[in-house]
């Protein structure tokens, strides 16, 4: 087996979210599919000098600022690729194709319609989630719940797993009400399957006929198999490597990883630390949100411990 190459690539963020790919010349490796721009780390060179130094030679762009997104080691039949993305907010300079390939500012919704190569998925995965994922808390009445839904909304949060708790739950009109919030905000749902209706086929209709709408697992629902929500976004919920290894062997789309830091359920020795969570995070090739004990001022060290942001419950739910 040859040696394990290490790439580091670019998710470059530019106006009204847009992100710049470029196409790889027909004669390279993965050639003719669509790429983030970057290329091999050099030896002895840091991964974020070497991430501006491709962006200066590829297309031209000196960056200001950039921080980790996510991490991922995948072998082709024919090489071994550790990549290693960014994700670049600050940059300076009109983007160009230097070496004469094709580059495109494309919407980020949009990059679902581009070929890129076989490792990119939860590349992509990873630049339409947002670094909050807000779970929902108890209560017992559903005006209160879409109010506090909607003042999370209004403070910018896209990412939401639903948990609604209200005893005769209107559940058509609940769903119908977040289809219309998520018109206007582009928000993600992710219902969580111990809190949707029973066998309600309105539920399945709303999950696989609006791609706002997605499902989310336990690890128990998880490990014991589950029908197929055609297209919709998955995520489960895990807390160990074997659990993780079965979330990526299920196609799961995105993970919460528990218990990071100190909760009142949790003993001190259950705990991950973000040592912990970074080690297991870098077994698997899925965005993954920190969860456990965090708030929302979490993001940062959940990114330098390779994950996509954190998830919370008490820190936004009232
Ligand atoms: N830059 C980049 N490479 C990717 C992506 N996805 C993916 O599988 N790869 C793979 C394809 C290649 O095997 C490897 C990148 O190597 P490369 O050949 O482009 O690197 P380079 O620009 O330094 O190339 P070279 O001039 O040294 O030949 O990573 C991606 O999104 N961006």
């Amino acid at each position: 087996m040859s040696k394990r190459v290490h790439v580091v690539a670019a998710v470059i963020r530019g106006h009204h979210k847009q992100v710049l790919i470029a196409k790889r010349p027909t004669h390279v490796h993965m050639g003719g599919l669509w790429e983030f721009p970057g290329g091999k780390v050099e030896q002895f060179e840091a991964p974020l000098d070497a991430l501006k130094r491709e962006l200066k030679e590829e297309v031209g762009l000196t960056v200001v600022s950039a921080q980790p997104l996510i991490q991922i080691t995948h072998d082709y039949p024919d090489k071994q690729v550790y990549l290693d993305v960014w994700e670049v907010h600050e940059f300076v300079g009109v983007a160009r194709g230097m070496e004469g390939q094709q580059v495109k500012w494309v919407w980020q919704v949009d990059l679902l319609d581009y070929e890129f190569p076989a490792a990119n998925q939860a590349i992509v995965t990873a630049t339409l989630l947002s670094s909050t994922c807000l779970i929902t808390g108890d209560t017992d009445c559903s005006g209160v719940y879409l109010a506090a839904i909607e003042a999370a909304l209004s403070r910018g949060y896209r990412l939401f797993i639903l948990r609604p708790s209200c005893p005769n739950l209107d559940f058509l009109g609940l769903v119908s009400a977040l289809k219309s919030m998520a018109l206007f905000s582009a928000a993600q749902w992710q219902w969580h399957i111990d809190w949707c209706p029973a066998a309600s086929t309105d539920f399945e209709r709303a999950i696989t006929e609006h791609k706002n709408f997605g499902v989310h697992f336990s690890a128990r629902k998880m490990e014991g198999g589950f029908e197929c929500f055609d297209g919709a976004l998955l995520s489960a919920s895990c807390h160990n490597r074997s659990e993780l290894a079965l979330a990526q062997q299920r196609g799961i789309d995105f993970l919460l990883l528990s218990p990071v830091s100190a909760t009142k359920r949790y003993r001190p020795d259950e705990l991950l630390g973000w040592a912990g969570f970074s080690a297991l995070v870098e077994s698997i090739n899925i965005p993954v949100f920190a969860l456990g004990g965090l708030t929302l001022d979490d993001i940062v060290n959940a990114r330098l411990a390779g994950g996509q942001g954190v998830a919370c419950i008490r820190d936004w739910w009232q």
